[in-house]
Parts: C-alpha cells; sequence; structure tokens
C-alpha cells in the first residue's frame, strides 16, 4: 500500500514516542514515521545494543530519531521519552507465556505510559493490543463474527496457562480504564499474527513461526488456525488511527485466517524446494475451524491488505536476505516494496 494513502497531515513539526522501537513492529512504524516526516523518540533497553543499530540506518533518522533508555517499568525513563511529545505508539511488550515474565511489564508498563501520557498532556497514544486480547473465549461459537466488542476471557487464558493472552488482554482493559480516568485521548490496534520483512536483525516470534517449516524443524503441521496480517499494513494502521481525528476504540487489524495446511500449502507452492511438511500432527479430529475476524472498521477508513500470499513471500524472502534462512529456491513472484 502507498504511504501517500494516508489522507491526513504530515508529520513535519510533531514529536512523537515509539516504545520498545527496536522490535519487529515498532521498527516498521518509526520507518514510517521518518518517512512522513515526525520527529521520533524511540525507547529501547538498551540504545548500545547492536540489535537496535538498524533504527539509525533507518532514512531520516540521523536528523530526527533519538533512542531513549526506559525499561517498561521504569516510570521516570517513560516519562523523560514521552515528554514533549504530540503522541505516543506503545508498541514495547514482553512476548512469553511465563507469567511473571509476561503479566508485570505488560500492565505495569502500560499504565505507566498511560500515566506518562497524561502528564505530557499528549494528543494521542495509539497502543498495540493482540488478537489475543480478543478471540480467547471457549464459549464464543467460531460462526459468529468476531469484532472490536470481543474480549477474551480472563479465567479462561489463566486456567489454559496463556499468560501472553491474559497479559495483552489486562493491559488492554487497564489502558482503557485508566486512559478514561486520566482524560487520555487512546485509540488501540489489534493484530493477529505479524508476517512480512524484518527491519532488525534477528527473528522475533511471529516469523519463527513460519522459519520452522522451512527449516526443516518442523515435520509435521498442527491442527489449528490463526489469522495473519502484513508488518506494513500493521504499522500503517498505526498512523492511520493516530492521524484520523475521528478514530476511536479498538481497530483489528487482520488480512486473512489460515488453517496450519493451507499456510505450508502456500509456503510449497512459493518456495518448493523447501522441506515443508506436508502432514498434520492431528490424524484424529477434524481441522480445526477459522475464526471470522472483521477488519471493517479499518477498511471503513480505507485501509487496504497485502494479500496474506504476498506477506509470506516477504517473510520469506526477507529471511533468505537477512542471512537467517538459505536459500534454496526462489520463485518468481512480484516482490512487494521492502
Ligand atoms: C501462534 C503462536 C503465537 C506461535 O506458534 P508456534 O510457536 O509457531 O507454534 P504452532 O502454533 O505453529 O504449533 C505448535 C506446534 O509446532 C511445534 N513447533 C513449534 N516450534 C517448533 C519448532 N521450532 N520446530 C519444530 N516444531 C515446532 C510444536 O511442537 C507443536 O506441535 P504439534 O502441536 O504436535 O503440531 C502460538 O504460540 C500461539 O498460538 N499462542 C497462543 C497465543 C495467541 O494466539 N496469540 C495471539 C495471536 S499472536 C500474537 O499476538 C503474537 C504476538 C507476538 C508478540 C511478540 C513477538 O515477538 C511475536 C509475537
Ligand atoms: N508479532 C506479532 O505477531 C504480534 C505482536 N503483537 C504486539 O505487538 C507488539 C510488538 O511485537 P513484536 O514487534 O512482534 O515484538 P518484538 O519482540 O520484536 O518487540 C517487542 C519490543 O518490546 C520490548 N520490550 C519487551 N519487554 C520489555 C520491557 N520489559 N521493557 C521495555 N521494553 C520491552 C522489546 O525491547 P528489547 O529490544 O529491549 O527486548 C522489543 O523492542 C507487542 O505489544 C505484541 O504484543 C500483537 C499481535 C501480533
Amino acid at each position: 500500500m502507498a504511504l501517500d494513502n494516508v489522507s491526513s497531515g504530515s508529520g513535519y513539526g510533531k514529536t512523537v514516542c515509539v516504545t520498545g522501537a527496536g522490535g519487529f513492529i515498532a521498527s516498521w512504524i518509526v520507518k514510517l514515521l521518518l518517512e512522513r516526516g515526525y520527529t521520533v523518540k524511540g525507547t529501547v533497553r538498551n540504545p548500545d545494543d547492536q540489535k537496535n543499530a538498524h533504527l539509525k540506518e533507518l532514512e531520516g533518522a540521523k536528523d530526527r530519531l533519538t533512542l531513549w533508555r526506559a525499561h517498561l517499568l521504569d516510570f521516570q525513563g517513560l516519562k523523560d521519552a514521552i515528554s514533549g511529545c504530540h503522541g505516543v505508539f506503545h508498541t514495547a511488550s514482553p512476548m512469553t507465556n511465563d507469567a511473571e515474565k509476561m503479566v508485570n511489564p505488560a500492565v505495569n508498563g502500560t499504565k505507566n505510559v498511560i500515566i506518562a501520557a497524561a502528564e505530557a498532556k499528549v494528543e494521542r497514544v495509539v497502543f498495540t493490543s493482540s488478537i489475543g486480547a480478543v478471540y480467547m473465549d471457549p464459549n464464543r461459537s467460531r460462526d459468529v463474527v468476531v469484532d472490536e466488542s470481543c474480549w477474551s476471557d480472563l479465567e479462561f487464558c489463566k486456567n489454559t496457562n496463556n499468560w501472553y493472552c491474559y497479559g495483552k488482554t489486562v493491559a488492554e482493559l487497564a489502558a482503557w480504564e485508566l486512559a478514561k480516568e486520566k482524560g487520555v485521548d487512546l485509540v488501540t490496534v489489534v493484530p493477529p499474527l505479524v508476517m512480512g520483512p524484518i527491519l532488525q536483525p534477528t527473528m522475533n516470534i511471529s516469523t519463527g513461526h513460519i522459519f520452522k517449516y522451512l527449516s526443516g524443524s518442523a515435520k509435521s503441521y498442527t491442527n489449528d488456525v490463526h489469522a495473519y496480517v502484513h508488518v506494513r499494513d500493521v504499522a500503517f494502521a498505526h498512523l492511520l488511527v493516530y492521524e484520523t481525528p475521528s478514530a476511536s476504540g479498538r481497530y483489528i487489524c487482520s488480512q486473512s485466517s489460515l488453517h496450519r495446511g493451507e499456510l505450508v500449502e502456500i509456503l510449497a507452492r512459493l518456495f518448493p524446494n523447501y522441506p515443508i511438511p506436508t502432514k498434520c500432527s492431528d490424524e484424529i479430529n477434524p481441522r480445526a475451524k477459522h475464526y471470522k475476524y472483521s477488519s471493517q472498521k479499518l477498511k471503513d477508513m480505507g485501509m487496504e491488505f497485502t494479500p496474506v500470499e504476498q506477506s509470506l513471500y516477504d517473510t520469506v524472502i526477507s529471511l533468505q536476505h537477512k542471512g537467517i534462512l538459505g536459500v534454496v529456491h526462489t520463485k518468481k513472484y512480484a516482490s512487494s516494496k521492502l
């Protein structure tokens, strides 16, 4: 999607903060913000770590990007970074099912960001939530459309040890509650599994999810479904909801849902020379049913999504370019703008 599609004003003269700036999605948010002319204050846990060096190579970074040291539980660090900003993109979060490592930083980190944003009187906070805060409800039929009114069932997340989904749900709920109390204008973007080119030097968990099917490490695929979206579209959605004054509430940002069997079929068609599994690990149960996610709210704002085949293609090509995945074969396919 062309960046010119962002309908509202440019970022010139505006300063925004992006938390966890060196991460997979945040790096793309920083890239698009810099391209729009914003001045960006990015928080990272260690500005000197080589894993954040790619940020300094982004176009515009030399003049308009500064990195600020801040752990999610370090209120003063976050406050310093958010001070003087017009807006905040709160993307930093642990991604783990370890309750201790997940819940406290995700929830209290988010509260810290909202409080610091309120003190700095920012115009808007955009929070990166997750479909994990939406779909985990065993009592909701998979035939029902899942939209922004849906929330994951906290007891179910707890009882099934889905601490990542639990943490993201509680963090988003806390963000809404505190934003209301402090008068902060909050909008949330809710992506499913995010794919596409990595700007950072190493793989993250959602690209690792694809990598295991090409590396030979996964010998079968699981009987499960997930929805997917291109990382550039997710970053774009963050800018779109930030720059559109009428944007409000939650925005599911999902392109399409695939059963893992459909995912490996696409990969095998695009990259037939990799050892992609052809067998499901579950030969007993019927195929897991898709969820019916609706991204209509975003589409109504003009959002156009990259097809899932292109997202998968871009993911694999990026892993090859980074030297993470050996090049076995590249089928001709229109490469999207990296
Ligand atoms: C989709 C997830 C996120 C990743 O899955 P995965 O690690 O790629 O594993 P699979 O779901 O493909 O399947 C597990 C199967 O693959 C196997 N497996 C597994 N890694 C291997 C292997 N490296 N070799 C070989 N076999 C393997 C594993 O043993 C198991 O085998 P089996 O069930 O017998 O088929 C998965 O953890 C999951 O569904 N979690 C529930 C949470 C969830 O739904 N989250 C909400 C949407 S996703 C989201 O918000 C993500 C946020 C995120 C935030 C930050 C990030 O950095 C990254 C992501
Ligand atoms: N990737 C996906 O498929 C999806 C991701 N999301 C959400 O998007 C956001 C970004 O995910 P993604 O880019 O994939 O993840 P990454 O792991 O690539 O990035 C996460 C970032 O959060 C930072 N971070 C983690 N814990 C802390 C902490 N305690 N204090 C400060 N910073 C911290 C990391 O910093 P450091 O570099 O210092 O480790 C890193 O920069 C998260 O909120 C995640 O929940 C939602 C749906 C899907």
